[in-house]
């Protein structure tokens, strides 16, 4: 036994000197140009042909690698005593596995089998970048048979980066995105800046008339499944939803619930916030598929009454909001704003169909305000109007915030007067969902009937026009006009400082509306 570790000893001391001497005698160059030699005529006799997949694609990530790591991680059947590696994205909810250095993994596809091995190499030198490099270089290299080349390629790829954008929904929870940086890029070459998206309204808690609730439903549903129907009426898969009504009628929350119920990320876009058509092109190329595209108080963020008027006289300033005029891109004169036409293009034109499955919702206080063009049909495939709180939208408030755990529960123990009073009483009282959440919460301690009397009052002083029970925040009758202003002052401090109490409008179109006051 002794002479067999002597002799293994003596052969491994035999090796590492041959190795020396050939590190020595051959310059580091000629190594590598045989090893590349031997390689291709390998490659050229094997029966397999290779693809790498990279970490990185030039200065950027490259989203194939990171799809493929997902989709390793959870479908791909690891070797025996392969390692996986363990981690937890920013963000979800649930842990990730992935492939350590080295490591092979099996999968198939249309009944042929694949090979992954991911090659993790120490990078050579940084040499010259705007930010760090990893200090490895990290790529998957997919093996397959050359003849199953035409069967896999990019069928595969397409199946691999589908199934990982589905896992990451599953295990993440939502994103909302905004583009706080106007058109700016961060590092990794997007303008839109990403935050976890936790709001907690969902159909359930959405008051609102339950037929009209599951006809809501049952569209959302038919859009999220009709990737077939879209193909065949050779229809962009995509859809509109304007939400127009008083503020407080949750057309935000709503939009929320939609997030929530199909599973889809948010992106809030902020129109002030864009300087051009280009720029707004451009944050629509870098949105993801599944998502929902909000452009809140559209009627607020742009002047979209009429796409057709001749454009402006030169303003002393340059404006951000949308001008008016009929210009695509910006002719001369206005090639730093928005256009109603650009917007239009944003939502119908050929760039909106950069992608698929996404959701485009607008919210605005004033319907009457905005643009025919935006209004036709075919554009806005849905609009919903938010009314105030109706008797069967009342009882969902009642049920979430006094805690009553269904219907026949409510009209079992809940104050039966009140809410006969309720029912004869809301619909004259014109009261938002808002406000009656409003008064629930403030009674909520006080016991449910008690919480229904006085929720009572306050309808019937409303509805009667007035005094001591109005609802908080609100004149009895309610001034929306109001409302809203301070709102915006509120939500924009930039515009709010400005030009609070005149206008939510963007800053040049303060001016505008004053005039459009005045005439
Ligand atoms: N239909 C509703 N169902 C349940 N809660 C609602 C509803 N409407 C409003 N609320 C409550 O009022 C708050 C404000 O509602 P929300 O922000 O959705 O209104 P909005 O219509 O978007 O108003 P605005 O026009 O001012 O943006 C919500 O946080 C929610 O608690
Ligand atoms: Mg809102």
């Amino acid at each position: 036994m002794k002479e067999y570790w002597t002799a293994l000893a003596s052969l491994m001391g035999a090796f590492a000197f041959l190795q020396g001497v050939l590190h020595a005698v051959f310059p580091a160059e000629l190594r590598a140009a045989v090893a590349r030699l031997l390689g291709r005529l390998t490659r050229a006799f094997s029966p397999y042909c290779y693809f790498d997949v990279t970490e990185m694609d030039g200065m950027s990530t490259n989203e194939i690698y990171d799809a493929v790591q997902l989709y390793l991680s959870s479908t791909a059947a690891p070797a025996s005593g392969a390692r996986l590696s363990l981690s937890r994205p920013l963000n979800a909810s649930s842990f990730t596995f992935g492939l350590a250095a080295s490591d092979r993994v099996a999968d198939a596809f249309a009944g042929a089998a694949v090979t992954w091995e991911h090659v993790v190499a120490p990078r050579q030198g940084q040499g010259f970048s705007w930010r760090p490099l990893p200090e490895e270089k990290r790529r998957f290299t997919l093996r397959i048979r050359r003849g199953d080349r035409d069967k896999l390629l990019p069928a595969y790829l397409d199946h691999i980066l589908a199934a990982a954008a589905d896992i990451r929904r599953r295990s993440q929870d939502r994103l909302l995105y905004t583009n706080a940086r106007g058109g700016a890029m961060d590092a990794r070459g997007l303008p839109w800046d990403p935050v976890p998206f936790k709001h907690p309204s969902t159909f359930d808690t959405l008051a609102m008339d339950p037929a009209r609730k599951a006809a809501i439903m049952a569209d959302l549903r038919d859009f999220a499944d009709g990737s077939a129907f879209y193909e065949r009426t050779g229809r962009a898969w995509k859809r509109g939803y304007l939400l127009y009504g008083p503020p407080g009628t949750g057309k935000s929350s709503m939009i929320a619930a939609m997030a929530n119920y199909l599973g889809y990320d948010v992106y809030d876009l902020e129109l002030t916030e864009v300087g051009s058509n280009a720029e707004l092109r451009k944050l629509l190329m870098k949105t993801t598929s599944k998502s929902i595209i909000v452009i809140e108080d559209i009627d607020c963020s742009v002047d979209l009454t009429n796409r057709a008027k001749p454009p402006p006289a030169p303003a002393p300033k340059p404006r951000p909001g949308i001008d008016g005029a009929i210009d695509q891109d910006g002719g001369a004169g206005a090639g730093r704003s928005i256009t109603l036409s650009g917007l239009l293009n944003f939502t119908d034109g050929l760039w909106s169909c950069c992608g698929a499955e996404r959701i485009f919702v607008f919210t605005t206080n004033h319907i009457e305000k905005l643009d025919p063009a935006l209004l036709r049909s075919g554009r806005m495939d849905m609009h919903i109007f938010m009314s105030y709180c109706s008797f069967p939208a009342l009882r969902i408030l009642l049920k979430n915030y006094l805690g009553f755990q269904s219907d026949e529960e409510l009209d079992r123990l809940g104050d039966a007067a009140a809410l006969r009073g309720l029912e004869e009483w809301v619909d004259a009282a014109e009261i938002t969902p808002a406000d009656v959440s409003e008064v629930l919460i403030k009674n909520r301690r006080s016991g449910k009937a008690e919480a229904m009397r006085e929720l009572l009052d306050v309808i019937k002083a409303r509805a009667g026009g007035g005094g001591a029970g109005a609802a908080p925040g609100k004149e009895a009758g309610g001034d929306n006009e109001e409302e809203e202003e301070e709102k915006r002052a509120l939500e924009s401090p930039k515009e709010g400082k400005e030009q609070a109490g005149i206008d939510s409008c963007g800053d040049g179109q303060a001016e505008e509306a004053e005039a459009k006051k005045q005439v």
